[in-house]
């Protein structure tokens, strides 16, 4: 019995014979990466290839489903290709000896490195599957396949909501970067500093107290008040002793002990109380109750084992004062450089830590539920459990997709350019609440191209920001890498290079530019309406970006360095106009860059605004439609479209 007679039957010989000979190039070996390669290999596909950094980790196990625990350490692609190559089905009577070798190889490293992975690698194959979990990478890859022709199937997943779409410039469709990719969450500092309601609201508030604690500068943390400043916080006074404490080498435990009774008294009873006293809960639907002199007292004597405590148990709130106690008894013995100055949701202490202090002001606030540890890791770390059917089931839909252009591929022979899918392909959606007609798996018509889109559609970007005091090397690392995407920039100035990197390129002789301030630069330097010129060779791209100065912002430091890539609002500091009911300009919103900005935690996905922010947002409504994977966000529904009435369901064509 032939093995692939199913699929014949399915999609006919000629399809069959193309799945056979085609080349596939596979990014991501993980949760969707698995499924497809299960999928490829038993619908016959003899030549696949797979990009993949990481090694298999114990906790992929359960869903990753090519790995065992043998596998554990090894990179996920080498197993991922040995398993998958294995099940290639076979034909009776030496058929296959007329069909191309069965070549599953494995490529362990990061696809954004463009010494290997570049638009001439891209070009051996006929399609790319992307099986990816972070912007970054799928931006690199989109960049690739639209600089190579090559169609890329993209999908993601979020719990049991799925998204599959195909980009294709020759096809005139949308690429991965047409849309704004939304990855933080948004919350008042006021909500998080007086008014919190909810669970992620304290967690919030726990992770910025580690750093107003543990970090070497204070003011890293929201939470920071100057004890010069107007009517700091009663608790201000007390924290910054401990820091001291903390880090003076060889201070008495029984002093830090003391100092962190202190510090609890303040944050759970004092200042709860003068915030009642002046009034402020007056109108609040839930009045804050200071903790128990008690609670306090029997946590700070409590001679529990903290370390070991249950992960899954709601710890008691005199449980959570011997933790947090105990935590930062543990820090002042550690060497400095040991105690990680932001939270991490990986490090037990600084875990163990945010789940208490955030518990008893949950407490306070009389919020619910209470978390264990494990499901405030979830909350901190916006971790939303991968579902093992969500992403078989997209793998399965990119699948279909990659037959309806092999299809195509078939009809229009060797032509690259000639392959066109706006109608062929489709974006996908798997939902968990079914449509009005009953369907849990929609598709709609491919998006036409943003036509502000800089990467697939070259527009010019405007970009506001103090030609006086940013630097070259800001200019680098914030704009074009960071916010950007940029691997290799050159950057040339009226027709003459400021800077260039990359294979060939002579750094060197541009070095002393990078301290620079943009108006300063050689050849007259960056100035008020310039436009640059920066292209990127490891990636095809040119790009022009209109420079609008602005001296630095009102009421913002000069070291912040802020800038805004986009529309300029007309002031960042304004107040909203209610009356209006234009939207926001796109970027009114953006956050001021730091320096620090390039450390940022991926899983950092929440920031902090201020009220006046958050209402311009809330009134002006959020056009964007949600990332086809935002890391631990749900991308909730997608923002209704002229196509969402076409609404079908998938059939093999
Ligand atoms: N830049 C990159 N280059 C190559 N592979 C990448 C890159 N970024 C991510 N990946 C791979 O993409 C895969 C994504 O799979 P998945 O979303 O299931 O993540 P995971 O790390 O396996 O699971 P989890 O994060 O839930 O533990 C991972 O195997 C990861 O190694
Ligand atoms: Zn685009």
């Amino acid at each position: 019995m032939n093995p692939l007679a199913g699929i014949e039957a399915t999609v006919g010989k000629d399809m069959l014979h193309k799945i056979q000979t085609s080349k596939i190039l596979l990014v991501g070996g993980g949760g969707i990466g698995c499924e497809l390669l299960k999928d490829l290999s038993l619908s016959g596909f003899r030549h696949v290839e797979v990009i993949d950094l990481d090694t298999i980790d114990i906790s992929n196990l359960n869903r990753q489903l090519l790995f065992r625990s043998q596998h554990v350490g090894m990179p996920k692609c080498t197993v991922g290709c040995q398993v998958a190559h294995d099940m290639v089905p076979e034909l009776e009577g030496g058929e296959s000896d007329n069909l191309p070798e069965v070549i599953y190889k494995a490529h362990h490293g990061n696809v954004c490195d463009a010494s290997k992975f570049h638009v001439p690698f891209i070009q051996q194959f006929n399609l790319v599957l992307n099986a990816l979990d972070n912007v970054e990478a799928r931006r690199r890859v989109n960049r690739l396949c639209l600089a190579a022709g090559v169609p890329l199937v993209e999908a993601g997943t979020t719990g049991y909501l799925g998204q599959v779409t195909v980009i294709h410039k020759p096809s005139q469709v949308a690429c991965y970067e047409c849309k704004t990719q939304e990855t933080q969450k948004v919350y008042p500092i006021c909500t998080i500093r007086s008014t919190p309601s909810m669970p992620v609201h304290t967690i919030v508030w726990g992770k910025e107290l580690y750093k107003l604690l543990f970090h070497s500068k204070e003011g890293e943390s929201m939470l920071y008040e100057d004890l010069e400043g107007e009517e700091p916080s009663t608790y201000m006074e007390s924290v910054m002793k401990l820091r001291k404490l903390l880090w003076d080498e060889g201070t008495d435990p029984k002093a830090i002990a003391a100092a962190v009774e202190e510090v609890l008294q303040a944050l759970y009873v004092t200042e709860i109380q003068k915030q009642l006293d002046m009034g402020r809960y007056k109108a609040a639907k839930k009045t804050p109750t200071p903790l128990s002199n008690d609670t306090l007292q029997k946590g700070c004597s409590s001679s529990e084992d903290c370390a070991s405590a249950s992960t899954t148990n709601i710890w008691s709130t005199e449980h959570c004062v011997a933790q947090l106690v105990d935590c930062v008894c543990m820090a002042a013995k550690m060497p400095r450089n040991e105690v990680l100055e932001s939270f991490d949701k990986d490090d037990d202490m600084a875990m163990r830590f945010v789940t208490a202090t955030s518990n008893l002001r949950s407490h306070v606030f009389g919020i619910d539920p209470l978390q264990s540890l494990y499901s405030a890791k979830g909350i901190a770390g916006n971790i939303i459990p991968a579902i093992a059917t969500t992403n078989a089931i997209c793998a399965g839909l990119q699948v279909l997709q990659c037959f309806k252009i092999l299809k195509e591929q078939i009809l229009k022979g060797d032509n690259r350019d000639g392959l066109d899918l706006k109608d062929i392909c489709k974006y996908i959606n798997c939902i968990r609440n079914n449509t009005r007609n009953g369907l849990y798996i929609t598709a709609s018509q491919l998006e036409p191209p943003n036509p502000n889109c800089f990467v697939c559609k070259n527009a010019n970007i405007p970009l506001t920001l103090d030609v006086n005091e940013f630097t070259l090397e800001l200019f680098l690392k914030l704009i074009l890498k960071k916010r950007l995407g940029f691997e290799e920039p050159t950057i040339i100035l009226g027709g003459d290079f400021i800077w260039e990197e990359g294979d060939g390129a002579d750094s060197e002789e541009y070095e002393s530019n990078l301290k620079k301030v943009l108006s300063k630069l050689p050849c007259g330097g960056i100035q008020h309406g310039s436009v640059v010129e920066v292209d990127d060779a490891s990636q095809n791209l040119t790009i022009q970006v209109t420079v609008t100065h602005q001296d630095v912002w009102e009421g913002d430091e000069v070291d912040d360095n802020p800038f805004i890539v986009g529309d300029a609002p007309p002031h960042r500091h304004e107040p909203p106009r209610k009356e209006t009911a234009e939207p926001p300009p796109a970027a009114a919103a953006a956050k001021p860059a730091t320096e620090e900005d390039g450390d940022d935690d991926d899983d950092d996905i929440i920031v902090m605004i201020d009220e006046d922010e958050a209402k311009a947002q809330t009134e002006n409504g959020d056009k964007k439609r949600p990332a086809l994977d935002v890391e631990g966000e749900a991308p909730a529904k997608r923002a209704k479209t002229s196509h969402d009435d076409e609404i079908e369901v998938i059939e093999i064509d």
